[in-house]
């Protein structure tokens, strides 16, 4: 695993996560033991995943599952299928999810895991078997109680359907609780699926709102127009924002009077569609980020600003769609700046906010419609963002920051109560 002494910017998942953690905790009265014990996940387990290819040869993949803190209740936290995706990576992202879910005040800890794959490389019959024996390496790990994956980058609710029906094969049992993000037909909450964009939507629109701007003046672009990117543009222009421009991973189109972003189809519903959308211009991903615009929002990938291109961002605030888009060292940055960052373990919140409500209706066998489930997310998000918010401005401290005051301190809180270390 990465050095947190590192130096560089070649910033690790799980490098960016510890720096963050060692300098918000310096903002918390919380139990030294606890800070240096929350530096490392509970445990991370590793597995192989054989697949038989369509063309009948055998590929054998890497998983992982990393569970990081479980003192508020079972690890939660999506699983990414990805090229790049590691212990390491999953540590990181594991530790983030902590925080989410403290943030937000949930009965859950932290867990992230994946296959180090590229989904697009295989047909829809060899992710479903991939999925099928990921569930079984893994299923000792996890359930309703102990630990609950989700969707992440790479996986959707046909993959948690996936992978809820393998774990409740051997169970005897079907078993919806033990992952979310599931089509609802099977036990998945109307409005999961667009509820971590609904959340940045929230967010932003609330700190525009905190800025004194008007939403209608406010110039927008988005990068990555996945599950988080094209749901929170959509969101965004609904409420009469101008998103001016949006990406995938082959570049990015620009219309300076905004896009018509219900025109533009998602990675979802059909992959390499925006780069081939027909706009004013095209951009590359690099050239989004240096777009003189009000608000960015990184929806993709970690580490997308880096002290190599921080200069570049003229954006007048940042609002993290994707988990750990900006590096420790572009942060502090943008911070002397005075450029505000709003978290991802408070705008993408949304996506654990609908799984928390979906394990809920799991457990109790109901339905909640879609307009309580924004309604409940909405007001779940307000309180959040209330509670943050108070942190920025009785203390002057970041945005992310304040989040993770509001976090370490409800964790240090059940620690010291539940008394770990006698
Ligand atoms: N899904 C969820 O519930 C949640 C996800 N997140 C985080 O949000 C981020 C995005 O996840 P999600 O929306 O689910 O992912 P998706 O797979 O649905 O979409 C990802 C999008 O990013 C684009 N993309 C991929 N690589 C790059 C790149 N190098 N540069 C620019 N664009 C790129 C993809 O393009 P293309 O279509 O061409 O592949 C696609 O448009 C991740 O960091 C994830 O951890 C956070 C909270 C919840
Ligand atoms: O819905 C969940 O449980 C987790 C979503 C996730 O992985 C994330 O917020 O990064």
């Amino acid at each position: 695993m990465a050095d947190n002494n590192d130096t560089t910017d070649t910033e690790s998942t799980l490098s960016n996560a510890r720096r963050q953690l060692e300098r918000a905790a310096a903002n918390v009265d919380i139990d030294s033991g606890v800070v240096e014990r929350l530096k490392h996940p509970t445990r991370v387990q590793q597995v192989s995943v054989p697949l038989r290819r369509d063309d009948g040869t055998l590929e054998v993949y890497t998983g992982f599952r990393a569970q990081h803190d479980d003192v508020r209740g079972p690890y939660k936290g999506g699983l990414r299928y990805h090229p790049e995706v590691s212990a390491e990576e999953c540590s990181g992202l594991s530790m983030w999810m902590t925080w989410k879910c403290a943030v937000m005040d949930l009965p859950f800890g932290g867990g992230k895991g994946g296959i180090a794959v590229d989904p697009k490389t295989l047909s829809e019959q060899e992710r479903e078997r991939l999925t099928r024996r990921f569930a079984e390496e893994i299923r000792a790990a996890i359930g309703p109680k102990k630990d609950v994956p989700a969707p992440d980058m790479g996986t959707d609710s046909q993959t948690m359907a996936w992978f809820m029906d393998a774990y409740s094969m051997q169970e005897g049992e079907t078993t919806p609780g033990v992952v979310t993000g599931k089509p609802p037909s099977i036990g998945g909450s109307y409005g999961r699926e667009e509820a971590p964009g609904r959340s940045v939507a929230i967010v932003a629109r609330e700190a525009i709102d905190y800025y004194d701007w008007d939403i209608e003046e406010t110039t927008i672009a988005v990068q990555g127009f996945g599950s988080v990117g094209a749901n929170a543009a959509r969101l965004l222009d609904e409420w009469g924002a101008n998103i001016v421009a949006v990406s995938d991973v082959d570049g990015a189109i620009y219309d300076p009077d905004g896009l018509d972003t219900n025109d533009v189809e998602s990675h979802d519903e059909r992959p390499g569609m925006v780069s081939g959308y027909d706009a004013p211009e095209t951009l590359t991903n690099a050239e989004l980020l240096e777009l003189d615009i009000d608000v960015l929002v990184p929806a993709a990938v970690s580490n997308a600003i880096t002290v190599e291109n921080v200069d570049d961002v003229r954006a007048e605030m940042i609002v993290e769609g994707a988990n750990g888009p900006i590096t420790f060292a572009a942060d502090t940055v943008l911070e002397e700046r005075d450029v505000p960052v709003l978290p991802d373990i408070l705008a993408n919140a949304g996506g654990v906010t609908v799984s928390y409500f979906e394990w809920l209706q799991d457990i109790n066998r109901r339905t909640w419609p879609l307009d309580r489930v924004h309604d409940e997310l909405e007001a779940e998000m307000l309180k959040a963002w209330n509670a943050v918010r108070a942190e920025v401005d009785e203390r002057d401290l970041t945005w992310r920051d304040a989040a993770y005051v509001v976090a370490l301190s409800r964790i240090g809180e059940a620690k010291e109560t539940r008394g770990l270390w006698p």
